[in-house]
């Protein structure tokens, strides 16, 4: 039997959607008993070219076409963003309608609205491909992991940034030409600068932590810096220090009360995260009986995401085939208490601009000492035009009180510029921490 499928969007992931159900309708059928189909594809511009030739799938640009149609019995969202995505969704779920998505940012800020709406309808929402693209983040979270209090979770889970910093690592590609290049291969949001400043890790930082932790984590929760500043320089100093710099997401939840942070850090070479470069994710996981987990594969690209989409929209016709819909609980509890400086000390590294003149250093120096944040080396590196470039590695110290060292450094007249001020991840002991 044949089930009719509506898609909102053919861009990136809507054109690998069309493609990868076409090659496996097949034996989707094998495995479900029931053959997806479809039937309708909604788009913006009719005019516009598109990376898939177009056969049964008719093209709208009438959300109408697809909501009114009562033979369409699963809706699959790619259009992104919050309107009229949030508006097609939920209008999708009242008409009995079973949801996928791929859309992040919907669902960090308004999943408990469309979970609570599917459940009211009795339909199913699936979204594994809002995280880690085809990296399965979200089922074994909310399935075969629920045996486990998580107690942290870390990570790689933008592909934009990581493409941009391993290009600048391994070439020396400077930012603009690297995030070019992750554009045209579509990576990148439709505005980039949610990637690089950090935002599109954020939100599925909030995803998965809320699944993680079982708590209603905003983006507001999470504390964000994004790639912007980071320059060749600082790239080359980290090689020198036997470091990498990623954006990572991190996560934490020490018997309820939450540290959620996303942002460059310096990873040691032999970590395992500093090996995963380009538009490949990971992430780490540690729970009370699993252990330690690492998950690892593409998380951002026209096929890998529509692995996850494809996925979720078997599991939908397994679940009509069963007549077992509808399952989709909230498991959220109130909301936790989040910690903005996280809990454990790290060393951090720190890149000045300053006057090449006597007595500065001394001056640097007695900064740190008044905010009691000791210093673990320091390097003078280049100087040009009555300037140096200091780079210091601090001890392990909490958020707050580096904050504080790089606000009193800025007020030094002989200080220039603050550049970059990253944490240092603590070598791995194998696992998360
Ligand atoms: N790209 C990736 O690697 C990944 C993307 N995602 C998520 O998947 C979603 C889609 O991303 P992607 O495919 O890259 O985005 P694209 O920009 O490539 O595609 C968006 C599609 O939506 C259509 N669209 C946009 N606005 C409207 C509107 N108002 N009405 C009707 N159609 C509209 C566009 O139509 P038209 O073509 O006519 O302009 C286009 O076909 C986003 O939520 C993104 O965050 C998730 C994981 C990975
Ligand atoms: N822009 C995102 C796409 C996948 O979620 C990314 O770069 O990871
Ligand atoms: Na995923």
């Amino acid at each position: 039997m044949d089930v009719c499928l509506g898609l909102l969007g053919c861009g990136t992931v809507g054109s690998g959607v069309i493609e990868l159900t076409r090659r496996r309708r097949e034996k989707i059928f094998e495995l479900t008993g029931l053959r997806p189909k479809i039937t309708k594809v909604l788009v913006r511009n009719l005019q516009k070219p598109r990376q898939v030739a177009l056969a049964d799938e008719r093209l709208t640009a009438d959300p109408e076409d697809i909501l009114g149609d009562a033979d369409i019995r699963v809706v699959i969202e790619t259009i992104g963003g919050i309107e009229p995505a949030r508006t097609l969704i939920l209008r999708a779920l009242a008409a009995g309608k079973h949801v996928v998505t791929a859309n992040k940012d919907l669902i960090a800020a308004h999943g408990p609205e469309i979970l609570e709406a599917a459940e009211r309808h009795g339909v199913d929402v699936w979204y594994e491909a809002a995280v880690g693209g085809a990296i399965p983040l979200i089922r074994p979270l909310k399935e075969c992991l629920t045996a486990n209090e998580i107690t942290d979770i870390k990570g790689i889970i933008n592909g934009t940034t990581n493409y941009i910093l391993s290009k600048m690592t391994a070439t020396g590609a400077g930012f603009a030409e690297a995030l070019a290049e992750a554009q045209a291969l579509g990576y990148a949001e439709a505005d980039p600068s949610s990637d690089v400043d950090g935002l599109d890790a954020a939100r599925k930082l909030a995803i998965l932590a809320s699944i993680a932790f079982h708590a209603k984590v905003r983006l507001e929760d999470i504390r964000v810096t994004g790639i912007r500043h980071i320059t060749a320089a600082d790239v080359a100093y980290a090689d020198e220090l036997g470091m990498v710099i990623k954006l990572l997401a991190v996560g934490a939840d020490r018997d309820g009360l939450l540290s959620l942070r996303v942002g460059p850090a310096l990873v040691p070479k032999d970590h395992p995260l500093a090996h995963v470069n380009g538009s490949y994710n990971a992430l780490l996981m540690r729970g009370d009986a699993a252990g330690d987990l690492m998950f690892f594969g593409r998380g951002a690209g026209s096929m890998p995401t529509a692995s996850a989409v494809v996925g979720d929209v078997i599991e939908v016709l397994r679940n009509l085939k069963l007549g077992v819909t509808g399952q989709a609980a909230l498991l959220c509890r109130p909301d936790k208490r989040v910690l903005p400086d996280g809990f454990d000390p790290v060393r951090y590294y720190m890149r000045l601009s300053v006057d090449d003149r006597p007595g500065v250093l001394a001056r640097i120096a007695a900064a740190f000492g008044d905010a009691e944040v000791s210093m673990e080396s320091v390097l003078q590196k280049r100087a040009y035009e009555g300037r140096a470039e200091i780079v210091i590695l601090t001890h392990e110290v909490p958020y707050g009180q580096v904050e504080r060292v790089a606000a009193a450094l800025r007020s030094l007249a002989a200080v220039h510029e603050v550049h970059c001020v990253m944490p240092v991840e603590p070598a791995a002991d194998g696992g998360v921490t």
